[in-house]
């Protein structure tokens, strides 16, 4: 795999075991990495007038060094300027050695129109907010408004939680080496790295493979494996069932959407179970699914009973209160056939008062996987100390939410994170804004719960419906409802099912 994320202390260990394993050693890793940024550079900036590189102290730096080193060869006009000196025997110094130019003190930095900026001054070794020099050199990137390459990170951003330390480099694009850091898909860090570059520089993908990771970019690679696709012997039933819970008669289009989406994503069977006085509204609006009248917890049971439904949606549209925790209860407790609850919106909300309840059934041996989806009002609704402690980063945050609630939590926004309780976590990375817009989280919510429904694993239904969900909507683009969103689904699915079989 290369979607494994690592914080800047795996990949700082990662780097020894490499060079330990050879055949690299640190200098020559480092040539490695100078290289493949010295050749992004001449691709993209051949028309550039100079190329200003600014090197820190450490190995990014050393980066820096073989960087300038190689466009002085190449013919690039190159400027080098240095924030200080790469400790006497570093990777870092030997790269300095070999390089010709003599660096100018950052003091005196200045750019001239027409230029580019490769910023080579602090990558993983970031250790506390940046200022003087460095700030000044942000500032005037910015003023002159020169395109800035950066090197592992803009400088300025943690790689473990894409925080601004400070100040930072808004770059136009980011070269990273090995596999990506946590702190190159969460925001704010994710808009400041601009366009990635993923290189290979000579690390294995056993050396990777030792450290255990357990953070992921979400993607296809991550979850196809287990990704539904119906056998030729298959019927209806066999496809998975999916209950939706309907809100009262003034709000019943969010339990639809959420209906609509399960049906696309291949659940062979969906029932939208509804108020009594919501049936004849919800009954204008539906085809080919099913309605069924929900108004107590007995009513839901006998349902379970009569057809078997293997995943549920509760909260869309639902309202907050007894009736949530009631139903939410009544479906946990189910130790057979039901494969999932995913509880949103309204859901989520209505155990803020007593949240180890649903914690509590959703442990239970046996019992159906719980997949949380909260926005960020709702994840402090739920979590309250955990969305006040400022020291954890989103990651951070919904991976202690997913071991605490014994569910999958699926935080979202821009940098949505799919967190299990196992400790396994990843980032996704290609939304759309044209995602928000009312009615498109429902829509999300159904289509996990018939990837549930379908006997996917709950962590890979999760991660497989926010890349899908995302993928639809950023494939149709302006204009976008979440109405359209369920038939936007359809090809991207086909895609997906389509190459598994290849
Ligand atoms: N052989 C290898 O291992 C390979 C490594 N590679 C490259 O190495 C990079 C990691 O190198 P690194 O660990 O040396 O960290 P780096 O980002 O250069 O910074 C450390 C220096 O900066 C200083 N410093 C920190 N924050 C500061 C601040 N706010 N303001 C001022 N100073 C600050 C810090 O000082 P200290 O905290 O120790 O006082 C220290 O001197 C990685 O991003 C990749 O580009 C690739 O070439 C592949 C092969
Ligand atoms: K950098």
């Amino acid at each position: 795999m290369s979607n494994e994320l690592l914080t800047p202390a795996e990949m700082g260990e990662a780097d020894r075991k490499a060079i330990e394993a050879g055949p690299f050693d640190g200098i020559k890793l480092m040539r490695n990495a100078g290289a493949c940024v010295a050749r992004e550079v001449l691709r993209r900036y051949a028309a550039a007038e100079r190329v200003h590189v600014l090197c820190g102290p450490g190995n990014n730096g050393g980066d820096g060094y073989v960087v300038a080193r190689l466009l002085a060869e190449s013919g690039v006009p190159v400027s080098l300027w240095s924030s200080g000196e790469p400790r006497p025997g570093s990777d870092a110094a030997l790269a300095a050695g070999e390089c010709p130019l003599r660096p100018m003190p950052l003091a005196g930095f200045l750019p001239t129109t027409g230029s580019i900026i490769v910023d080579a001054l602090y990558g993983a070794g970031l250790s506390r907010a940046i200022e003087g020099d460095t700030v000044r050199a942000i500032e005037l990137a910015i003023t002159f408004g020169l395109p800035v390459v950066a090197i592992d990170l803009p400088s300025g951003i943690s790689g473990a939680n894409g925080r601004v330390m400070g100040a930072a480099f808004r770059a136009e694009l980011t070269i990273t080496f090995a596999r990506m850091k946590p702190g190159h898909l969460l925001m704010p860090g994710r808009e400041y790295c601009g366009e990635m570059v993923l290189s290979d520089i000579g690390i294995s993908d056993a050396v990777i493979d030792e450290l255990q990771v357990c953070t992921f970019r979400n993607c296809p690679q991550l979850w196809l494996g287990e990704f539904p696709v119906p056998g030729v012997d298959t019927h209806k039933y066999r496809r998975g069932h999916v209950g939706v819970f309907s809100g009262g008669p003034a709000s019943t289009g969010a339990g639809r959407l959420s209906a609509l989406a399960a049906a696309r994503s291949g659940a062979g069977a969906v029932t939208v179970l509804s108020p009594g006085n919501a049936l004849a509204v919800n009954a204008m609006h539906l085809t080919s699914i099913m309605l069924r009248k929900a108004d107590d917890g007995t009513e839901v049971e006998a349902f379970i009973g009569d057809r078997r439904p293997s995943a549920f949606v509760l909260g869309p549209g639902f309202g907050v209160g007894d009736k949530v925790r009631e139903f939410a209860l009544a479906v946990l407790a189910v130790r057979a056939g039901v494969e999932g609850l995913v509880l949103d919106a309204d859901g989520i909300t209505s155990f803020r008062e007593e949240p180890s309840a649903l914690f509590t059934a959703a442990a239970a041996p046996d019992a159906p996987a719980l997949v949380l989806t909260p926005h960020d009002g709702e994840f402090a609704r739920l979590f309250p100390d955990l969305a006040a402690d400022e020291g954890l980063s989103k990651l951070e945050r919904a991976r202690q939410a997913a071991a605490r609630s014994h569910g999958v939590v699926v935080a979202k926004g821009a940098d949505t994170v799919i967190a299990a309780p196992d400790g396994r976590a990843a980032i996704n990375a290609n939304g759309t804004p044209w995602l928000a817009t009312a009615g498109s989280g429902d829509v999300l919510a159904g289509l996990i719960a018939g990837l549930l429904a379908q006997g996917m694993p709950a962590f890979g239904a999760a991660c497989a419906a926010v890349w899908i969900h995302a993928e639809a909507g950023a494939r149709f683009g302006p204009g976008l409802i979440a109405e359209d969103l369920p038939l936007a689904l359809a090809p991207v699915l086909r895609e997906l099912t389509y190459s598994t079989e290849s």
